[in-house]
């Protein structure tokens, strides 16, 4: 056995009280294997000065999307996609949305993400990346089917069923997948009618937006007579294993639908705020038992991939959103940024324990904002940012040390996606 020794930090446990301790990691199996004082491993991470804390779980996410990044600002959600994204989409080819998942995956790791889900196109090259890189994640390739012909369509639900089946379990299980319709209003009912079935035979969870903007809530209601989520459960897409991106626009009764089912939302407030498709009753669906993580969405509608950022946002919007500076306390966004999060895409992780994967970041606190230290909690959630992350371990392994990040090189990387980027615009001649 080999052994990974996180020494002299202050340790945030699952009841969220800190404790000044060692954290000693199995590097074979990549579980924690005590928390304690004097724990010698065969490798050492100082965390002398800094909070040790799970790693972040960002349940949303559009990785290549970095390529985008202020590419195209200041409009809502339906305006910016059609008229800027997609175009710029479909010039992607997969050399492009490998370059993007690099940036986005070098991105995470320097921001204390260890996991996500991400929905997109050429999702092998995502995989690669996840791979290489060594993060956990739950991918699929996103499915759109309204504006394409009955043969395209189909071969895009094919080709996300195909993916998902086959890299279920990929990089020695840090792969995990889902079958991924865009969203209610961009796949038709009928091609969901015959492909969700396909997907539960095959033991998928299913990922999409839902509820995102009123424009999606209302097509909905006129052309089938009941709200959204009413109309993905009569269509088996309300399952425990399931999560939705954003939950912005959802009733009393939708709530309570994705309560009973155990369905997850992942809030995404930093696209919510910067598209102003809503804010999201998130104490409301908190105190109705909805399962809820927090996600960034896609670099273009952030525009970063920082969770420590949309940790701050979910809380300042929640409170806003429940007229209530109570609401959404500094605690629950924790769980949110970790275990929620981690439940949402059925990550063993979020939390430190013994036995629980060794996925955790290390948060410098030496920090002029990060003083004085009252309460950590409070500092991570109100004060923390992505440049305070130390140290990223995922799996056991060191992914970054001293902001070092071993599995990518950073120049490279942000070499191959400046071109890529540059490329893209050139070709939809912006
Ligand atoms: N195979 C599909 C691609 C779907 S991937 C997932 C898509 O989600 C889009 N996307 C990014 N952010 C959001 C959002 O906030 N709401 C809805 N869609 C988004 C993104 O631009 C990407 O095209 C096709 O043929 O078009
Ligand atoms: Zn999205």
């Amino acid at each position: 056995m080999v052994t990974l020794s996180v020494t002299g930090g202050d340790v945030l446990l699952p009841d969220l009280t800190t404790t000044r301790a060692d954290v000693l990691i199995d590097r074979d199996s990549g579980t924690i294997l005590e928390i304690g004082s004097d724990l010698e491993g065969d490798e050492t991470l100082d965390a002398e000065g800094a909070l040790v804390t799970p790693g972040f779980v960002n349940g949303h996410c559009h990785t290549p999307m970095t390529l985008l990044r202020g590419f195209a600002d200041d409009k809502p959600l339906d305006h910016w996609l059609e008229e800027d994204i997609w175009p710029a989409e479909s010039e992607f080819t997969a050399a492009d949305v490998r370059a993007g998942a690099e940036l986005g995956v070098l991105e995470s790791i320097t921001s204390g993400v260890t996991g996500f889900a991400d929905m997109y196109f050429h999702a092998p090259e995502i995989a690669a990346v996840v791979d290489r890189a060594g993060v956990r994640a739950l991918l699929g390739h996103g499915i759109v089917t309204v504006g394409k012909a009955e043969e395209a369509a189909r071969a895009d639900a094919e080709e996300s069923l195909a993916f998902a089946r086959e890299y279920d379990g990929a990089a020695e299980g840090r792969i995990s997948t889902a079958f991924m319709p865009h969203s209610l209003v961009t796949v038709g009912a009928e091609y969901l009618e015959e492909f969700v079935p396909k997907a539960r035979a095959a033991g998928l969870p299913v990922h999409y937006h839902a509820n995102e903007t009123q424009n999606e809530v209302s097509p909905i209601v006129e052309n089938h007579g009941v709200r959204p989520l009413a109309y993905a459960a009569e269509r088996g897409l309300l399952e425990p294993e399931d999560f939705v991106a954003h939950g912005v626009h959802v009733d009393d009764r939708e709530i309570e639908l994705l309560s009973d089912a155990g369905t997850s939302v992942i809030h995404c407030p930093a696209s919510n705020m910067k598209l102003a498709s809503g804010m999201a009753p998130v104490q409301r669906m908190l105190e109705a038992g909805v399962s809820i993580g927090l996600g960034t969405d896609g670099a273009a509608s952030n525009n970063d991939l920082s969770m420590l950022d949309e940790a701050r946002d979910a809380a300042m919007l929640g409170k806003i959103a429940a007229d209530d500076a109570g609401a959404v306390s500094a605690e629950t966004v924790v769980e949110l940024l970790t275990r929620g999060g981690a439940r949402a895409l059925g990550f063993d992780a979020g939390r430190l324990e013994p036995g629980a994967p060794a996925d955790l970041a290390v948060i410098d606190l030496e920090k002029p904002h990060l003083t004085p230290s009252h309460d950590l909690v409070s500092h991570l959630v109100y004060a923390a940012t992505a440049a305070d992350v130390r140290h990223t371990v995922c799996d056991g392994r060191v992914l970054m040390r001293d902001r070092d990040v071993r599995t990518l090189d950073e120049s490279a990387v942000l070499d191959r996606a400046e071109t890529a980027a540059e490329e893209i615009a050139a070709r939809v001649g912006a």
